[in-house]
């Protein structure tokens, strides 16, 4: 389906796909100049996690111009307890799923701890790993500190995404999960957005950053700011699929806003084959081969 050659939407929603990405449009492949021209034109954006086949062409077909394989795979997929576990190793194949079942969302592959951070060699080596996997952008955590990394990466022609604020990966150096940027903070985090747009990143996330901080970042940096967590004034807004969508149990984070209950749909179909097999209903003859 990916390698399909002038894609048009044949979803019942077509007509309420933003313009960003809708017909009118023409955009065959979403790509990073395309974010930066709609923060020109004042267009925000949505932004989703995506792991596997489906939600990602169900995604695409939404008219979500990106999407992120985020190493938040960790504990919304293989069952970590934080991000900090998972490898490379573990997100290439998600990265390749949702690359082969899009057709015009931007594939973003979060860098996972321990593959980056050495040094722009380092850096380089992963980030390859993920384009040839289909990525066609990448993201990695840190600021200032990873500026050389990101201006690597562009210079060897791979986009890349920032993240800023609060980043989960350095949750121990942190002092865990903790809003970035009030009083004298400010500064660090304005500091640390303009370092990831000089070195030369596409568009950068806030996460957990007081709203008024993001706001002002958003007006100072000429890329796009896509905030989690960090007030209503960013160009774009990112969250977790499962968290979005109610797949995760238990009380949201206060930045998530639920938008349907699949965990419910999904348990009440499960409860409903169970009880239709234990009743002896399930299958009929409709189900069966002669
Ligand atoms: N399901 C999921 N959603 C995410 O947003 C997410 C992940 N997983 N995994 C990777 C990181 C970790 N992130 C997280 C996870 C939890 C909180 C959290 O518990 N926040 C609380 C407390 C904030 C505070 O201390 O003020 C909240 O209510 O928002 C924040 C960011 C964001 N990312
Ligand atoms: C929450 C987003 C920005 C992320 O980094 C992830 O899902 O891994
Ligand atoms: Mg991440």
């Amino acid at each position: 389906m990916a390698s399909t050659s002038n894609p048009s939407p044949s979803t019942s929603g077509a007509d309420e796909i933003p313009s960003l990405y809708g017909p009118g449009k023409n955009v065959k492949r979403v790509r990073t100049r395309h974010l930066i021209e709609a923060k020109e034109r004042g267009e925000k954006w949505a932004m989703l996690t995506s792991y596997d086949q489906y939600t990602a062409a169900l995604f695409d077909e939404a008219g979500i111009p990106a999407l992120l394989v985020g190493d938040s795979a960790a504990n919304n997929v293989y069952g970590y307890e934080t991000t900090l576990q998972v490898s490379v190793e573990e997100l290439v194949p998600l990265v390749a799923a949702v690359a082969r079942s899009t057709e015009r969302t931007l594939v973003i592959a979060d860098l996972p701890f321990g593959s980056y951070e050495a040094g722009p060699a380092q850096a380089l080596e992963t980030a390859v790993r993920f384009m040839k996997a289909g990525a066609h952008a990448v993201k990695l955590e840190g600021g200032r500190r990873m500026a050389e990394q990101i201006r690597a990466l562009t210079n060897a022609g791979i986009p890349v995404m920032g993240h800023i604020g609060f980043t989960p990966q350095s949750e121990h150096a942190v002092g865990g999960y903790r809003v970035q940027g009030r009083d004298a903070q400010a500064a660090e985090v304005e500091a640390d957005a303009h370092a990831v747009a000089e070195a030369g990143a596409f568009a950068v996330v806030l996460e957990m950053v007081t709203a008024a901080v993001a706001a002002e970042i958003t007006k100072q940096l000429p890329i796009p700011t896509v905030g989690i967590g960090a007030g209503p004034d960013t160009d774009a807004q990112v969250l977790v699929w499962q968290d979005m969508a109610g797949l995760r149990r238990g009380r949201p984070q206060r930045f998530v806003k639920r938008y349907a209950e699949v965990a419910d749909v999904l348990q009440n179909a499960a409860k409903a084959f169970a009880d239709e097999v234990r009743a002896g209903e399930f299958p009929t003859k409709a189900h069966s081969f002669e």
